[in-house]
């Protein structure tokens, strides 16, 4: 594992019943990469992410988040390393029962024990960033999709993480709303933000991903730059993928 490795996985397996979700799964991403997961639906993309957020536990194999073990069993330290990873859901998870500030300042006062001027000057700071200062007072029920989304970036950058994983963001937005929530992605990238992305969005992972991983049925199929990715598929399976998924 090189010193610029922030997530290594080391042939994880994840079973649902009698389904193999991921099967002998191994992938590293290094500091300020953005990968990409791509691949159809059920091939396991998501249970890959939430496994290296401890979403999902798997049965077999080793997570290390920035060059060490990421176990739940060593509980002090995992909580530790947990903070440092923002996790954005594809239905937002904001609380419904408060407003937009105090969605971000809650994390930042009861798991981090910051004072709340401080949480708040910090959660307006990134409120702004995402450009909804103005919904502070708001409760999430009166905020669009995309705004929703853009809260839960914001949240997410409040507590300071050293990545963020990304499990299909734009999938529950109406289409006009996916581009603004996109651009906040980008500019994370653009800001050297460690990234790991699941999306059906192949324009956008064309554009901002450095490395993509495309799976299918639990399997990494083909890992490669971006750039060759979506111009010389390796794989069949991929070739196919693309050629489906980019004529719909
Ligand atoms: N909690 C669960 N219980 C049972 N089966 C599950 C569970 N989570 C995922 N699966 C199954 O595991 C497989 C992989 O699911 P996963 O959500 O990781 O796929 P995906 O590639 O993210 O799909 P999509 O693009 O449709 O979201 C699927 O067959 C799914 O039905």
């Amino acid at each position: 594992m090189s010193n610029t490795t922030m997530i290594k996985v080391e042939h994880i397996s994840k079973q649902f019943g009698s389904l193999k979700a991921l099967d002998d799964v191994s992938l590293e991403v290094s500091k300020g990469e953005i990968v990409c997961l791509l691949g159809p639906s059920g091939s396991g993309k998501s249970t890959l992410i939430r496994a290296i957020n401890g979403l999902e536990t798997p049965e077999n194999g080793k997570i290390y988040f920035e060059g060490e073990e990421y176990d739940k069993k060593n509980a002090t330290k995992y909580h530790q390393q947990r903070l440092k990873m923002g996790f954005v859901f594809q239905h937002f998870n904001l609380f419904p029962n408060m407003t937009v500030l105090e969605n971000l300042t809650l994390a930042q006062i009861r798991v981090k024990k910051i004072d709340e001027k401080q949480a708040e000057e910090t959660a307006m700071r990134y409120l702004t960033r995402v450009g909804l200062a103005e919904k502070r007072d708001e409760y999430p029920n009166k905020l669009s999709g995309g705004q929703k989304q853009r809260v839960a970036i914001a949240r997410s950058l409040c507590m300071n993480p050293d990545i963020m994983l990304f499990d299909e963001p734009t999938s529950a937005l109406d289409p006009e709303m996916v581009e603004e929530v996109l651009e906040v992605m980008q500019s994370l990238g653009k800001e050297g933000m460690t990234m790991i992305i699941v999306t059906h969005e192949m324009g956008f992972a064309r554009t901002v991903a450095d490395r993509v991983v495309f799976l299918e049925d639990g399997h990494i199929v083909e890992e490669n730059e971006a750039k060759a990715f979506f111009s010389h598929p390796q794989s069949e399976r991929a070739q196919l993928f693309l050629s489906k998924v980019m004529h719909q």
